[in-house]
């Protein structure tokens, strides 16, 4: 029996009010802090670890935590999920991303077909369509192969599978296989899609319309904007773009597409990489292979994700210290801080898929609830983040919790040995650094140049970022926004805050306003 109840309401989360607080700065100074590190740590799949020796945590705030977990009923919220109850209650829809790389639980059925042979009855569909794009049977109009595929969409049909591309980009051109060079237009800014289509042979590339409900206004504006294009050039639009959408959208089954693929309304967009949003691009570009390793990282992960004991979950714990930040110690925001070019836009799609789930002041019923929610998410890779912004996290009056991620090797494996030390061992000395900046800090009687320290932080670590280690980093945070999502009782599934700007937006361009939105629409000249 599954009771659906306010943090508030948990007698484990006012125990753990009652539970001393960590000094940290204190905790991770010596030796005390070097038997952290190898103790605080939690294999993930794909043989990365969690290790979060330096958050404000001790075995007595891990034990009432481990208590919340158990009263929150985590581990049974997931499975209730993993085997298709309504837990978007919102949109009243069922929740199936995790369908698309793996069957959990038990056979799901829904709109009268078992879901997870439907998103594999895609994923073949798709990888057949690439495989024929990659050997020229689908090629353009004068039998040319297509070289560069364009996704246009924006929000969760943008940001992870252009986080996932550029992450994978480098190691398929190291690894031989790469395959098609991937662009994305996402912005309603006509500075975008005139930029991306300046940069492309036009002729020789293939796009891809991306949209669940077909009807955002940005992404049907960029396919106008990208149709007049082709047709400028003397090309048939209709050659030349494939769509990515569900089968209810008022784009499905249109004679405008190449051909078309389905997901569906139970995988919302930020939860969508791993569907045909991502397949098709990822696939085109690097091959249905990689794309499959990637499902397998992703897939290895939500297995780890159904593990009942606290310690030995990775996303669960990761999701419960990050409440005991946001709601017990009143911290704001979280930072990621990937020290990887490679996931360059993974804190941008991070921000989507944080935000948009969790940023939330009702519960699930609908009701309001007295606590706070979803934290600020922000971030930048290292150590260009460094020479930004870190300033306030070292010395700010705010604290910012931080989540690192880095890898003992570089993807492209090209490095320079300046000055005794290698271009990665300098990235990965920067990262041991700052983790210990910050929890330890540095006493200086000059005020200006002290670290008082105690800022937590924890660190993904990996070999190297591949399809598959990359599959299992997208499914940690996935799974650990779900699960703080069941700790809060809120719906991390919808996302009604961002219609009423969409509406508003409308009613300016039909000159349809009053009082200060027609003064602004004055000053914008619209
Ligand atoms: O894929 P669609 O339906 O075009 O939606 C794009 C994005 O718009 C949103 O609904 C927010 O406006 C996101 O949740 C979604 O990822």
């Amino acid at each position: 029996m599954i009771n659906w109840k306010n943090l508030n309401e948990l007698s484990s989360y006012q125990e753990l009010g009652k539970v001393k607080p960590l000094d940290l700065a204190e905790a991770m100074t010596g030796q005390k802090g070097a038997d952290r590190v190898g103790k605080y740590t939690v294999d993930m799949a794909e043989g990365l670890t969690y290790n979060y020796a330096a958050k404000a945590v001790d075995d007595d705030i891990l034990g009432a935590l481990a208590k919340l977990a158990e009263e929150a009923q985590l581990a049974e919220k997931f499975e209730e999920l993993y085997n298709g109850a309504v837990v978007n209650t919102g949109e009243k829809r069922l929740v199936l991303h995790q369908l698309t790389r793996g069957q959990l639980g038990n056979a799901v059925e829904a709109d009268g077909t078992d879901k997870r042979s439907f998103y594999i009855e895609q994923q073949k569909r798709i990888a057949d369509f690439a495989n024929k794009v990659h050997a020229g049977e689908i090629a353009n109009a004068k039998g040319e192969k297509f070289t560069t595929v364009v996704q246009i969409g924006i929000g969760g049909s943008d940001l992870g599978p252009r986080a996932m591309y550029l992450a994978l980009e480098n190691w398929a051109k190291k690894t031989g296989t790469f395959k098609m060079n991937a662009a994305f237009i996402s912005n309603v800014d006509p500075d975008d899609a005139s930029a991306v289509l300046g940069s492309i042979d036009v002729a020789h590339s293939l796009f891809i319309l991306v949209s669940k409900s077909g009807t955002t206004l940005e992404t049907l504006t960029n396919q106008a904007f990208v149709m007049d294009a082709l047709k400028k050039e003397g090309l048939d639009p209709a050659k030349h773009m494939i769509a990515v959408t569900s089968e209810t959208s008022p784009i499905a089954h249109s004679a405008d597409f190449l051909d078309a693929f389905y997901m569906d309304d139970y995988i919302g967009g930020r939860y969508s990489s791993t569907s045909a949003v991502g397949g098709a691009v990822l696939s085109l570009a690097f091959g249905p292979e990689v794309f499959a390793a990637f499902l397998d990282g992703a897939a290895a992960e939500d297995k780890l994700s159904t593990e009942k004991d606290l310690l030995k979950n990775p996303a669960m714990l990761d999701a419960l210290i990050g409440v005991y930040e946001r709601n017990i110690l009143g911290f704001p925001s979280t930072a990621i801080l990937p020290y990887s070019q490679a996931l360059s836009r993974f804190p941008a799609h991070l921000q989507q898929l944080d935000m948009e789930s969790n940023g939330k002041s009702v519960n699930r019923f609908g009701e309001p609830i007295g606590y706070v929610t979803g934290p600020i998410i922000f971030g930048e890779p290292g150590t260009n983040g460094q020479h930004s912004f870190y300033q306030l996290l070292h010395q700010g009056t705010d604290i910012v919790p931080l989540q690192f991620v880095g890898f003992r090797k570089s993807q492209i494996q090209n490095d320079v040995d300046i000055q005794g030390s290698t271009s990665q061992q300098k990235l990965c000395a920067n990262v041991a650094a700052q983790i210990v900046a910050f929890a330890c800090g540095k006493e200086n009687a000059d005020l200006n140049k002290n670290f008082k320290g105690g800022r937590p932080s924890s660190i993904i670590i990996g070999d190297d970022l591949n399809p598959k280690t990359l599959g299992a980093l997208l499914a940690h945070f996935e799974n650990k926004v779900m699960f703080q999502g069941f700790v809060w009782n809120i719906n991390s599934f919808d996302q009604e805050g961002v219609q009423l700007g969409k509406t508003l937006a409308k009613a300016v361009l039909a000159h349809e306003t009053e009082g200060a939105l027609t003064e602004y629409s004055k000053l914008l000249n619209i």
